[in-house]
């Protein structure tokens, strides 16, 4: 009967000391397989998180990993729904695996937000995983790093986001909006829809230049973009996209995929430019004739205080504020713009406002009426309650997180552990009935008028304590100068009636653009 199986491997071998040898060397495959099976497991294996943290059924191994990678798309309105249900700390296990290390917490209360981004700050890093994904476009710049390299650049860079700056970013936001105004003129005598969202990307991407490095790159009305901003744009993208590639470090180290070797070309596109615009900024730093951009500072400041800062430094401080800067910006303006198109009532009351302060504007010809000076914006409340209201809603960043250095409890008594991500979700915490009542997912600026403003702990929008945004004040300027000139010159229309969906991924945006058919007001 044996006969009539096929043979095995010991059947095959001439003598016992054949099988035993062969017996032998199996068992130190195995061993070592088993081995590192274990090696491996333990290093990904998640760590225990008490079971008095409420949060979605937790699997073996995968912890919540399932639940988050089943709602990835829809994250933001997720870590609303479910903040909202348990009203505490929640979350649970996940595999050190990706961006995952371990444990997520998903905080939503101010004294927890305040314990990790200011009361125990040094012990909460931004993690290396950003930083890494990033690097080509980041470097060692402000927004990914940590520790004496980001103190030297907040140090300097607190210095340079001065009261001039904001002037001069005024002045540079205003002649920007004119050159959008006269696009969205030519649309309403063409009658073509514009895709008002694109044409904030390309808004602030102008004004971040400026005012960051001086340089003009004229992309609004021109159809096509300049080489450095379509390698920006591009680059970006890529760059994301590694953020969901557990293995994208290694494939990075062998220029293993079209993704990666793109990234690399894209690169030099970007430091060539970046080396350009630094040697004419030496150059003229040599002539004494410095301009009022934060490079041209930042430059001025190495000399001055005999504190070299290299190319490769000063590059980084560009691409940085371009990254803190441009997208968020343009994410706030998009989601402002379709509030109004909701709210109709609204914007009578911002063109009040706005005829008030700044003036009223003669129909179709008043490029260049009105009084949009730093100081008439800043008197602009009701507009700032409805950029504001706008943010609460809609956080251009919707959710955000650090990792403890070492064990630690926050102050509601969650033992978080050594690695674990610890999330703060501003799109959450603006939805949040706790902090905002029962309104809290409509529309209504008038709660931020004649109101103390929230903590910035309850209202992470612009980030909270020692790494609170440098960019705000120059963000809410930006905002409330192109909805005063903007609602003053233009009725917008909604024709495809965007029902608020997003794609995020740092930033939300509104999903498939924000095509508006524009109308000058009468
Ligand atoms: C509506 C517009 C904006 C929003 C919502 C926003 C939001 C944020 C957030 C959430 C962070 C913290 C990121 C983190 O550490 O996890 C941040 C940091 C930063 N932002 Fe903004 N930002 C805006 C506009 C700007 C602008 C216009 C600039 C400059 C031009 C800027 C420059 C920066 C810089 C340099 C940092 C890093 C600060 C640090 O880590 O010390 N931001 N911003």
């Amino acid at each position: 009967m044996l006969a009539m199986f096929p043979p095995t491997i010991i059947d095959l071998m001439d003598s016992p000391a054949d099988v035993s040898s062969m017996v032998f060397f199996l068992t130190i495959v195995a061993t070592l397989v088993i081995a590192v099976v274990f090696q491996v497991y333990n290093r990904l294996k998640p760590y225990p998180v008490d079971k008095s943290i409420p949060g979605p059924p937790r699997a073996p191994f995968w912890g919540i990993l399932n639940f988050i990678m089943a709602n990835f798309e829809d994250w933001p309105n997720t870590v609303h729904q479910y903040s909202e249900k348990y009203q505490r700390t929640w979350g649970g296990p996940v595999p050190y695996l990706g961006t995952m290390r371990g444990a997520y917490f998903i905080l939503t209360h101010e004294e927890n937000i305040e314990h990790i981004l200011s009361k125990n700050f040094e012990n909460y890093s931004q993690g290396v995983l950003f930083k890494e994904a990033f690097f080509e476009l980041g470097g060692n710049g402000l927004i990914a790093d940590d520790g004496a390299t980001w103190l030297r650049h907040r140090k300097i860079a607190s210095r340079m986001f001065s009261s001039s700056l904001l002037r001069e970013s005024s002045k540079v936001t205003l002649k920007k909006v004119q050159e959008l105004s006269a696009v969205l003129k030519n649309a309403t005598t063409t009658g073509k829809e514009v895709d008002i969202q694109d044409l904030f990307f390309r808004l602030t991407f102008e004004v971040t230049s400026i005012v960051g490095f001086g340089v003009d790159y004229g992309g609004i009305q021109n159809e096509s973009q300049h080489p450095f901003a379509l390698a920006f744009d591009e680059i970006q993208g890529l760059l994301l996209s590694r953020m969901r590639d557990p293995l994208f470090q290694l494939k990075r180290y062998f220029n293993l995929t079209a993704r990666e070797k793109r990234i690399r070309e894209l690169k030099v596109v970007l430091d060539s430019n970046a080396k350009e615009v630094i040697q004419s900024r030496r150059r003229t730093a040599q002539d004494g004739k410095l301009g009022p951009d934060l490079l041209s500072r930042f430059i001025d400041y190495a000399n001055t205080h005999n504190d070299p800062m290299p190319d490769e430094e000063l590059r980084d401080v560009i691409m940085n504020f371009l990254l803190g800067g441009r997208d968020t910006t343009a994410s706030a303006l998009s989601w402002t713009f379709y509030e109004l198109s909701k709210h109709p009532e609204v914007v009578e009351n911002v063109l009040e406002e706005a005829n008030q302060i700044c003036g009223t504007v003669s129909s179709g010809d008043g490029d260049t009426d009105g009084d949009y000076s730093y100081e008439a914006i800043g008197k602009l409340e009701y507009i700032h309650a409805v950029v504001m209201e706008s943010l609460r809603l809609h956080a251009p960043v919707p959710n955000d997180c650090k990792f403890a250095v070492n064990d630690d409890v926050l102050p509601d008594g969650t033992f978080v552990p050594k690695g674990a991500m610890v999330g703060y979700p501003p799109y959450a915490m603006g939805r949040n009935s706790r902090i905002w009542g029962s309104d809290a997912c409509e529309f209504k600026p008038s709660r931020f008028l004649n109101r103390k403003e929230p903590t910035p702990f309850q209202f992470p929008v612009f980030n909270a304590g020692r790494r609170l945004c440098l960019g705000k004040p120059m963000a809410l300027n930006t905002l409330k100068l192109t909805v005063a000139y903007l609602v003053q010159r233009f009725e917008f229309e909604d024709l495809q009636g965007h029902n608020g969906m997003y794609d995020w991924h740092f930033i939300i945006q509104l999903k498939g653009g924000f095509p508006v058919q524009v109308r000058l007001r009468q």
